[in-house]
């Protein structure tokens, strides 16, 4: 019975350290979401990034933030997406980055599996001006997403559409099953997709096997560059190669 007490207490203390977890991420979506409304300039997309950093300055905060974002930028304005997923779209911070630099037809679908979170950042992103013919937040699993997407892009098979970008933020235990997913859906543009992965910690170092799988299929994939905090990968299938 000594063991069984043991046991007990190992599960009641991993339990309340999920509920604490939980309770932490739930904190931060709720302050950051209130700062950010109160204080920024409605409409300003500018105004909400600036808000969003002054709040990361004195808070624990899971923003991309500024260094990272100029990076997002960087791509963002090479690739000039018109079709873009994010997994992981917490208060918006990322997705009024990306939106703000599309192309006029370009749109964002971004995915957040926390439902108060999702609310929250949809609300963000409206506030920062965007408008729903230009992004679609979707509240659920990225695993329950991506087949979705097809007929929420509208794009058919076989015609050359696809996806352009891909940001992953959300977990990245799910970086290679979603990204093989995103492949098995065909949703990744045959002649290009840029596929950044966010990474903010070294136990993140192989970013969840992800490069692994890219290195070996080289006919179809490439690391384009190794930044501290960002992965940017390129797939495009061969066939669509010039002069191979
Ligand atoms: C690090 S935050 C994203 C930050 C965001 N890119 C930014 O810069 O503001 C990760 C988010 O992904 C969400 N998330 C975690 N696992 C997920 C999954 N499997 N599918 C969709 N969203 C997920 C979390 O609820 C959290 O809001």
């Amino acid at each position: 019975s000594g063991r069984c007490r043991v046991q007990v207490a190992a599960l009641c203390r991993g339990a309340l350290a999920r509920a604490l977890r939980m309770l932490r991420g739930r904190v931060c979506v709720r302050s950051t979401h209130s700062f950010v409304f109160s204080e920024c300039t409605h409409g300003n997309a500018r105004s909400v990034l600036e808000t969003f950093d002054l709040y990361a300055d004195t808070h624990p905060s899971l923003c991309i933030g500024p260094q990272t974002g100029e990076a997002l930028d960087e791509a963002v304005g090479r690739v000039r997406p018109c079709r873009v997923l994010e997994l992981g779209t917490h208060c918006g911070y990322s997705s009024v980055r990306m939106l703000r630099l599309l192309p006029p037809a370009g749109r964002l679908v971004t995915v957040e599996l926390d439902p108060l979170t999702a609310e929250l950042g949809e609300e963000i992103i409206l506030v920062a001006g965007f408008k729903h013919s230009q992004f679609q937040v979707l509240t659920s699993s990225s695993a329950e997403a991506i087949p979705t997407l097809r007929s929420l892009l509208e794009l058919n098979r076989g015609t050359g559409e696809g996806l352009n970008l891909v940001l992953m933020d959300h977990d990245p235990e799910r970086y290679l099953p979603d990204l093989l997913a995103l492949e098995r859906e065909e949703l990744l543009c045959p002649s290009g997709c840029s596929v950044l992965l966010i990474h903010r910690n070294r136990r993140a170092g192989d970013r969840g096997g992800i490069l692994g799988h890219v290195r070996a299929r080289p006919d179809c994939y490439s690391v384009e560059s190794e930044l501290q905090f960002m992965t940017e990968i390129f797939y495009q299938q061969e066939s669509t190669k010039e002069n191979k």
